[in-house]
């Protein structure tokens, strides 16, 4: 049995090109990674209309079944599948049916409040927020609503106005503070590059974790205890 042994959140506001960035970091690990959009995990609201779905913030905290999440991250780190919940933008709900992810090397959560919950980044090896300016992040969002999530204009307008950019400076932005590293500008290739390697090196078990979450804070600790922490 494989057990997944690096988990990677990346965060960013919407636009931004988190799924853009997953897409391409591991797009040539075939079967030995797991992608878990966090849009998969929006509380089921089949007990709300339609009309009532539509005017639900779907930026604030509140909007996701953070139990499931933490509840399957966990079971992929012990060895075992799990049902993961589909989404339909189009609707504002979940899908009926469910997909059974298998554990993996290398799993990717990915989504705009992907490092806001603290319980989750203890879980991650890795935590990236993806950078990139508002307005570019609205004129993609408001192509990619219209074109793929079946919305028109003045909604897309409306709700981000609303809800979007409010939650946005509330939550998502001051969750850069838990992220290790932040691309700028989505994928660009520099730093998508590097991250593929990281990843290759991570599934074929010849990743040095000499960077390795707090050993360089011990490092520092025990130079300052020993009194050699100043200049030269
Ligand atoms: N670096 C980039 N340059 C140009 N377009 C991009 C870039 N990154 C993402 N996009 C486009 O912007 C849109 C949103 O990107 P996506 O990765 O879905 O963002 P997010 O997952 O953060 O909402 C998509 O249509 C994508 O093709
Ligand atoms: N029914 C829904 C659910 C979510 N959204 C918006 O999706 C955004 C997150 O997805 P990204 O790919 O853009 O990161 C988020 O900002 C929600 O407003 C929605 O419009 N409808």
């Amino acid at each position: 049995m494989c057990v997944p042994s690096f988990v990677i959140g990346i965060a960013g506001g919407t636009g931004a090109g988190k799924t853009t960035v997953s897409r391409l970091v591991t797009r040539d690990l075939g079967d030995s990674v797991t992608r878990i959009p966090l849009d998969n995990y929006y509380e089921d609201l089949t007990h709300l209309d339609f009309e009532e779905r539509q005017s639900v913030n779907y930026d604030h905290p509140s909007a996701f079944e953070w139990d499931l999440l933490r509840g399957h991250l966990e079971s992929l780190l012990d060895g075992q599948s799990v049902e993961m919940p589909q989404y339909d933008f189009e609707v504002h709900n979940r899908k009926a049916e469910r997909v059974t992810v298998e554990p993996t090397d290398v799993i990717v959560l990915e989504g705009i409040l992907a490092l806001y919950d603290e319980e989750m980044n203890e879980m991650m090896d890795l935590r990236l927020f993806v950078e990139t300016d508002a307005d570019v992040r609205i004129l993609r969002r408001i192509r990619r609503d219209v074109i793929d999530r079946g919305r028109d204009l003045e909604g897309v307008i409306d709700q981000y106005l609303s809800t979007v950019k409010p939650m946005h400076e509330q939550f998502i932005e001051p969750s850069k503070k838990h992220a290790d590293l932040i691309i700028p500008e989505g994928a660009n290739s520099v730093a998508v590059n590097l991250l593929k390697e990281k990843l290759r090196a991570e599934v074929d078990g010849d990743a040095v974790r000499s960077w390795e979450r707090g050993s360089l804070e011990a490092e520092i600790d025990e130079k300052r205890s020993l009194g050699i922490d100043g200049d030269g």
